[in-house]
């Protein structure tokens, strides 16, 4: 049996955390936090859990938590992973991240994009990067997992085949990506309310979202180069899902049934990311609620770029999927565990 305890389980990844774990037989919930709703029963807040979970917040008990459980998922805002991995890691026990404490390897760049101190370089130095079609040995092994955000997971699935290869003219990649209200988190703010986004669309971030060091990270880790991006997220009117439309020049000689062939190949193996046929492009839906990532790809010919769509359910293999996925490989399971899923239709 696998002892969990969830921080922050009323927030939108928390409580996803809770529908994936909760009906697992191998795995027990010990404690689910909350400051604001502590005392109160979780599936009376959140009634699509009625009839299968039955549990109570609690106020975090940091002691009591780092004492019962074998794994701590952290899903708080910024800067409150740090003392919670502090003292799990005192006592010998896993954590995973779903904010952004120990994703930027260099704490100066970290503090420079969050505005947060970070308390616990060595901790950061050793925490593993957890997206497991990168390096999933790495992170079998590790105490600290830093899960990954949401649009850079999109951004890293549509491009790792040609990083690796490198087959990208560096600085040329623009990405594009599109992400439903619910990745602003369950506390939001006044411009996520219905009345403010429904049937409109808009950029924000534009230059300066705070994930883009950690795509440049990433990309640069798999290049093997220096490599600088153009990111601009924007706010589309639905729930879930997370559209990423990327553009990169490439060197020359390769065709499209080539690079097509790449990232067939490149994922392969992978249980959970689809490369749709030459011609298909994919749809938020068709990953709803599913830990997949679905990826369409051309070369056109006549620019020199490459165009390349992914899709992702940002709660799952931008949030929750992914930190149960990693979870599965910490403790030695299938990693598919608990995440097999068709999506919802329509
Ligand atoms: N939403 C998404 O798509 C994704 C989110 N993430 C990251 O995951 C983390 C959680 O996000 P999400 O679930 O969306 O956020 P929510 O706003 O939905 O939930 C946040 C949770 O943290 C608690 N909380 C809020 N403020 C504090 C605080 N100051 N101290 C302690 N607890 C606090 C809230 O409950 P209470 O106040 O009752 O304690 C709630 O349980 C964030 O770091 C986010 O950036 C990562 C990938 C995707
Ligand atoms: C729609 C929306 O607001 N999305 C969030 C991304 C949430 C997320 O992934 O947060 P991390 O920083 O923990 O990765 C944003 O753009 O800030």
């Amino acid at each position: 049996m696998i002892h969990v305890s969830i921080i922050g389980a009323t927030g939108y990844t928390g409580v996803e955390l809770v529908r994936l774990l909760g009906l697992r037989e191998d795995v027990v919930l010990d404690h689910l936090t909350s400051r604001t709703y502590a005392g109160q029963k979780i599936q009376h807040l959140f009634p699509h859990l009625l009839g299968n979970i039955d549990h109570t917040c609690e106020e975090l008990d940091l002691e009591q938590v780092t004492t019962d459980s074998d794994i701590i998922f952290v899903a708080l805002p910024h800067g409150h992973a740090l003392p919670i991995a502090k003292k799990a890691k005192e006592k010998g026990k896993k954590v995973i991240d779903l904010g952004a404490d120990f994703r930027l390897k260099d704490a100066a760049v970290y503090e420079e994009w969050y505005k947060v101190a970070h308390t616990e370089p060595e901790l950061l130095e050793e925490a593993v990067y957890g997206l497991p079609e990168w390096d999933r040995d790495a992170i079998k092994d590790a105490t600290v997992i830093a899960n990954p955000g949401c649009f850079v997971t999109s951004i890293l699935l549509g491009l790792m085949p040609l990083m690796k290869k490198g087959w990208v003219v560096p600085n040329s990649i623009v990405c594009d990506s599109k992400s439903g209200t619910s990745g602003a988190g369950r506390a939001g703010n006044v411009a996520n309310l219905f009345t403010e986004v429904e049937n409109s669309f808009k950029a924000y971030g534009v230059a300066h979202h705070r994930h883009t060091p950690e795509i440049e990270q990433l990309l640069t880790q798999m290049a093997g180069t220096d490599t600088m991006i153009q990111f601009t997220p924007h706010l589309v009117p639905m729930s879930r899902g997370i559209l990423s439309t990327i553009y990169a020049t490439v060197t020359g000689g390769h065709t499209a049934e080539e690079i097509h062939a790449l990232f067939e190949e490149a994922y392969a193996d992978e249980p959970f990311v689809q490369v749709l046929p030459a011609g298909m492009w994919p749809m938020t839906k068709s990953v709803k609620g599913t830990n997949n990532c679905q990826l369409g790809v051309t070369y056109d010919e006549r620019t020199g770029r490459v165009i390349i769509v992914s899709v992702i359910d940002n709660l799952m293999k931008g949030a929750a999927g992914q930190a149960v996925q990693n979870m599965n490989l910490l403790f030695g399971l299938a990693e598919t565990t608990g995440l097999q899923m068709i999506g919802l239709f329509p």
